[in-house]
């Protein structure tokens, strides 16, 4: 089987000629009468790693779940490498989810399924855009050697330590070759080796990827290491953004609430 012609197109933001890979403008979203996105703003470039933080319930989650289509927001405009987000249909928004790596807080692994088990999964999900794979040992081991755990291709997940299960996650992911990773708290619950870990293997990952992403944590230290911008998102807007040194150097009350240990 051919494979999928790949659905992206991509434009360059005209302020710094950048390519622009995810643009949200004026999003708005509430719920009844909580107002939660009050006409935030977002542009990832191509590369990059940028940051979003915010503090709990200010809504980070619904506006990735807007950028994945699975919440539809009141008003506002969202494209995905330049894809309009409420133009497409369920089958066009399938190939373009495709691009994209999650790494979510509930990403769990299959606890029934062995390690190469779980990386095979989404490759029969995409059957379409990875064509006819006849052995699959190949990229499961590729997209393992990328996070160091070749070998535990055939461990059951109950094997593996927090930080490995965070890891085979990652590969999991890496297995479609996605051009954005959106990652949601990628370091919570682990110890700061283990955090430092993923936080290393999210840079390795990028370099050898070339990926984009767009990372929502709460811990500084992975901020700090991590992002080339941050995006402090305060009342549902882009309250402040800028690169880790400049925020971290404001005198916004607002801002320096999100430094303090
Ligand atoms: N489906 C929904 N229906 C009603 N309210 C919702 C829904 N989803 C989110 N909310 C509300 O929107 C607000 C923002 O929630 P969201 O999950 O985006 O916060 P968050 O910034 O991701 O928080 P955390 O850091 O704790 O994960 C919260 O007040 C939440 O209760």
């Amino acid at each position: 089987m051919k494979k999928q012609e790949n659905i992206t197109t991509i434009k360059k933001d005209s302020r710094t000629e950048r390519e622009v890979i995810i643009d949200i403008r004026d999003l708005y979203k509430s719920f009844g009468k909580v107002r939660v996105l009050n006409g935030f703003n977002l542009r990832l470039h191509k590369g990059e790693n940028l940051v979003v933080m915010g503090k709990s319930g200010s809504g980070k989650s619904v506006m990735i779940k807007c950028l994945i289509g699975l919440i539809k927001p009141d008003s506002g405009y969202i494209s995905v490498m330049n894809n309009e987000i409420k133009t497409l249909n369920r089958d066009t928004l399938d190939i373009l989810r495709s691009d994209i790596g999650f790494l979510f807080q509930g990403s769990a692994l299959y606890d029934s399924m062995t390690v190469r088990e779980n990386l095979e999964f989404p490759m029969r999900r995409h059957k379409k855009r990875l064509g006819l794979v006849s052995d699959t040992t190949p990229m499961v081991l590729e997209a393992l050697e990328s996070v160091g755990l070749a070998h535990a291709i055939d461990l059951m997940p109950a094997e593996l330590s927090g930080g490995m299960k965070r890891r085979v996650a990652l590969a999991r992911t890496l297995i479609l070759k996605p051009k954005i990773i959106l990652y949601d708290e990628p370091t919570s619950g682990l110890d700061p080796i283990t955090s430092k870990e993923i936080i290393e293997l999210m840079l390795s990952i990028q370099a050898k990827y070339g990926t984009s992403s767009l990372i929502i944590t709460h811990d500084v230290d992975c901020a700090r290491v991590i992002s080339d911008r941050m995006i402090l998102l305060v009342d549902g807007i882009n309250y402040a953004e800028g690169t880790y040194e400049e925020l971290i150097t404001s005198t916004d009350p607002k801002v320096e609430a999100f430094f303090k240990k």
